[in-house]
């Protein structure tokens, strides 16, 4: 039965992990009987592990919920706990069978569903991290969008920023992929444009830019992102925003051109109207006039009640500007919605417009490995960072043995998806430690003041870290 099939992928994933805790994998003749045959066949790892758990049976009788005295779990490692319920406590295997759970994460409410998937809040065992889970049925993706979906993965995980959102881990199941991702609690811009209107000049002053930062980065990293909208930047704490949904992403060189169509209409730039070969930075700075002037008129630019007639507006590029949205903003979306591809103002001119300045621009997080695999390494011979996420894998049970023997630490690993996540809570807390002994700008405009209260925010947790404008002038290589 399909269910059978799904339970055994994500035990099997989490099993996998006992295995090198050497815990005993197959719990014959007790609640529940796996078979164990992958790491039989020499070579077959990761992926294939998960289809060596074919074989399920589920239990007539699943033991007690815990079934070992409170003393004895007491001295267990979390990770302990977490393996040793995922065979033998029935609450947790009844998760696994409904699809209340995958592999180290607790599944749910729905946060959100989008044309192939569903989003779900989840809770992760081991740090209890809250994060957003996309689930993508297999059923539904055909080549092209399975080749979307590795670009998706692999776009995000090179991407370390305050504002993107950050790839935790992927769990495959016979039917289901799970992209494990931060979660952005505070809901969509689109939404809260839609319900509140447009923004004020300082609001979106500083929403924009964080979006900017975010984007030069991808660009920086030769990431373009294809799908810029409001829908697809979120809140997190405060006024901070994440730009997620790397559905549309590719990684290119610097002036590769692209052909496929891609991103939503209303953000679309002419030369996806004309069907040309495009470049896809150039696409992302036309998304970005069109999701400013969104943001400051709480409407489009270019519109029409038939894609002939929007078409035609765009390709026409003339769009009515409102009179209460500032002369220097204007002027910054104008540099973006130029009908020339590479005419568009690059997003360093932006950055050091008059609009923005005195602003203060989030910087990328320090350079990090993506996996654990180097903590395998003495302590000596890491540096403090590493040895503080060293230290917070240990105490969740996590130690160096588990690294060197684990061969398969990539993404889809449940070690660096605990890496991750206690990686990124490192990060946002020495950055929150540095921006407190950074100052805010003394030019007194109204965004000041919002960037003093996000920055308050963000010491509380979800940590924006600003640039100088004075070193921004000169778009240096932040
Ligand atoms: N990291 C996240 N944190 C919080 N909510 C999220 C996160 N990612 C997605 N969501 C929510 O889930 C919804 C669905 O997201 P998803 O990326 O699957 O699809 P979409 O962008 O709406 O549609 P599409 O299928 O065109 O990509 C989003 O609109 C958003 O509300």
């Amino acid at each position: 039965m399909a269910w059978e099939k799904e339970v055994c992928g994500s035990v099997g994933l989490a099993t996998g992990l006992a295995r090198l805790d050497t815990v005993e994998a197959a719990k014959r003749g007790s609640s529940l009987e796996l078979r164990w045959a992958a790491h039989q066949t020499a070579g077959h790892r990761g992926r294939a592990t998960q289809h060596a758990w074919r074989e399920v049976s589920l239990p007539e009788e699943v033991g007690e919920e815990r079934s070992e005295p409170r003393e004895v779990q007491a001295k267990c490692t979390p990770l302990e706990v977490a393996v040793h319920d995922l065979a033998h406590c029935e609450r947790v295997v009844r998760d696994l069978t409904f699809g209340r759970r995958i592999g180290f994460y607790q599944l749910r409410h729905n946060i959100g569903n989008g044309n192939f998937s569903q989003v779900r809040l989840g809770i992760h065992d081991l740090t209890k991290e809250q994060v957003a889970v996309k689930i993508l049925d297999k059923v539904h993706l055909d080549k092209h969008s399975q080749r979307l979906f590795s670009a998706e993965v692999s776009c995000m995980e090179k991407l370390s920023h305050p504002n993107v959102v950050r790839l935790y881990e992927v769990v495959e199941t016979f039917r289901r992929l799970y992209l494990v991702m931060e979660y952005a609690s505070g809901g969509e811009l689109y939404s809260s444009i839609s319900s509140r209107g447009r923004m004020s000049d300082a609001e979106s002053r500083l929403v924009f830019s964080q979006i900017l930062s975010a984007v030069r980065y991808m660009h920086d990293t030769n990431i373009v992102h294809r799908d810029l909208k409001a829908q697809n930047v979120f809140y997190g704490a405060g006024h901070v925003v994440k730009v997620g949904d790397f559905s549309f992403s590719a990684e290119v060189r610097p002036d590769e051109v692209l052909s496929t169509f891609c991103g939503s209409l209303p953000y679309a730039a002419p030369e996806l109207f004309r069907d040309e070969a495009y470049v896809g930075s150039f696409v992302d700075l036309w998304a970005l006039g069109v999701l400013l002037y969104f943001m400051v008129t709480a409407s489009f630019p270019f519109s029409g009640p038939d894609l002939p007639k929007l078409r035609t507006s765009v390709l026409q590029g003339t769009y009515a500007m409102p009179s209460y949205v500032s002369e220097p903003c204007q002027r910054v979306i104008e540099g973006l919605l130029t009908l020339e591809p590479a005419q568009r103002s690059p997003i360093a001119r932006v950055m050091a417009s008059g609009w923005l300045s005195g602003i203060r621009y989030p910087l990328p997080y320090p350079p990090a490995p993506s996996t654990p695999a180097h903590l395998a390494a003495p302590a000596a011979e890491l540096c403090a960072r590493e040895r503080a996420v060293k230290e917070a894998l240990e105490e969740l049970g996590i130690t160096e043995e588990h690294l060197k023997n684990h061969s398969q630490l990539d993404c889809r690993s449940p070690l660096t998806g605990a890496y991750r996540i206690l990686l990124h809570r490192i990060q946002k807390r020495s950055a929150a430690a540095s921006a407190q002994s950074a100052s805010i700008p003394a030019n007194s405009t109204d965004s000041t003041a919002l960037q003093a209260q996000a920055l308050q925010t963000l010491l509380s947790g979800d940590q924006v870290f600003f640039i100088a404008p004075t070193r921004n002038a000169e778009f240096p290589n932040t």
